[in-house]
């Protein structure tokens, strides 16, 4: 293997500790503490860890943690209804609503019934038209993270090839909109993309997001490339559960030039540009300087 491993987990402790002193000032000098609303509709297994660790780090950022476990059979009205009750609670600067959603609810709705200041994960139709534009956004978490450890990495990003494989609405559009704003010449790739190895291994920056275990090989990637893995795949192994990315990790490592892993690479990530993002909004709802480095 050659390739620099990208710190992911550090990386997110290091966005965290600087979210955390954020906080302690701002509650000093303002009187203000930001507040994050989670809700949790059903018992997803994945979900419940994730909504649990996001409240353990929203408390130990030093911000109050508000959530709100629902019954799968929640209805789609009484969801809404928590949502707007959210929307007006002034100690509520931040609302997530945990994804995926049972199916009976309408998820795009919920979404943009979210009012767009307090839509920390960036998923609210106003915030994806804001970026797009290039205007002042809230920012989807995962995406934010990758951009984050690639500027942190390499300095300005201006002037490099990216191809994102991957066209979600959650990390490939974004992700692609972030790299475009730092001036990359970016494509979108995805599963019907012709010759998709050849197309990869132009890139300077290959963000990895297809929810497809280990697809991306070495053969894919040009030699000193920098590869970003967003996948989070549990795939059975030898009896036993393991997570994998949607990079096969000991191909690509052995060509690229840095590469995150899976696990311990942008997951971790997505928990600490969520807790950037709820100070943001919180500063911008009372109308205080924004954190540098925290927002994109
Ligand atoms: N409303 C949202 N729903 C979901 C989002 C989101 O950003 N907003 N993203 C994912 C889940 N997610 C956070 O919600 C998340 C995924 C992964 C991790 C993480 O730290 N992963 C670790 C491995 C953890 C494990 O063992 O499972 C890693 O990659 O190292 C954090 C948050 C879907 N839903």
């Amino acid at each position: 293997m050659s390739a620099v491993v990208i710190d992911g987990k550090a990386f997110a402790a290091g966005v965290r500790a600087r979210v955390a002193s954020h906080v302690a000032r701002l509650s000093e000098e303002h009187g203000v503490v930001p507040g994050l609303a989670v809700v949790l509709v059903g018992e997803d297994p994945a979900s419940q860890v994730y909504v649990r660790n996001k409240g353990v780090q929203t408390v130990e950022a030093g911000m109050i943690s508000f959530e709100h476990k629902l019954a799968a059979d929640t209805s789609e009205a009484d969801l809404l209804a928590l949502v707007r009750a959210l929307n007006a609670d002034p100690k509520v600067h931040g609302i997530l609503v945990q994804l995926p959603l049972p199916g009976h609810v309408n998820a795009d709705l919920v979404i943009n019934t979210i009012d767009p200041a307090k839509d920390v994960d960036g998923f609210h139709i106003s915030n994806v038209g804001l970026l797009g534009t290039g205007q002042k956004a809230m920012v989807p978490c995962t995406p934010l993270g990758c951009l984050m450890m690639l500027r942190a990495y390499h300095g300005s990003l201006a002037g490099m090839t990216a191809v994102v494989v991957g066209r979600s609405n959650i990390v490939g559009k974004p992700m692609a909109q972030l790299l475009l704003g730092d001036s990359c010449t970016v494509t979108i790739a995805h599963s019907r993309t012709r010759d998709l190895a050849a197309v990869c291994r132009g890139a300077d920056i290959l963000v990895a997001a297809v929810g497809r275990p280990e697809m991306i090989s070495g053969d894919m990637v040009k030699p000193g490339a920098t590869v970003i893995d967003v996948g989070i795949n549990r795939v059975e192994r030898d009896g036993k559960t393991r997570l994998v990315g949607d990079v096969d990790f000991a191909s690509a490592s052995a060509v690229a030039g840095a590469i995150t892993p899976v696990p311990g690479g942008v997951g971790p990530m997505t928990i600490a540009c969520l807790l950037a993002n709820t100070l943001t909004a919180c500063c911008r709802a009372h109308g205080l300087p924004e954190p540098e480095g925290l927002t994109a």
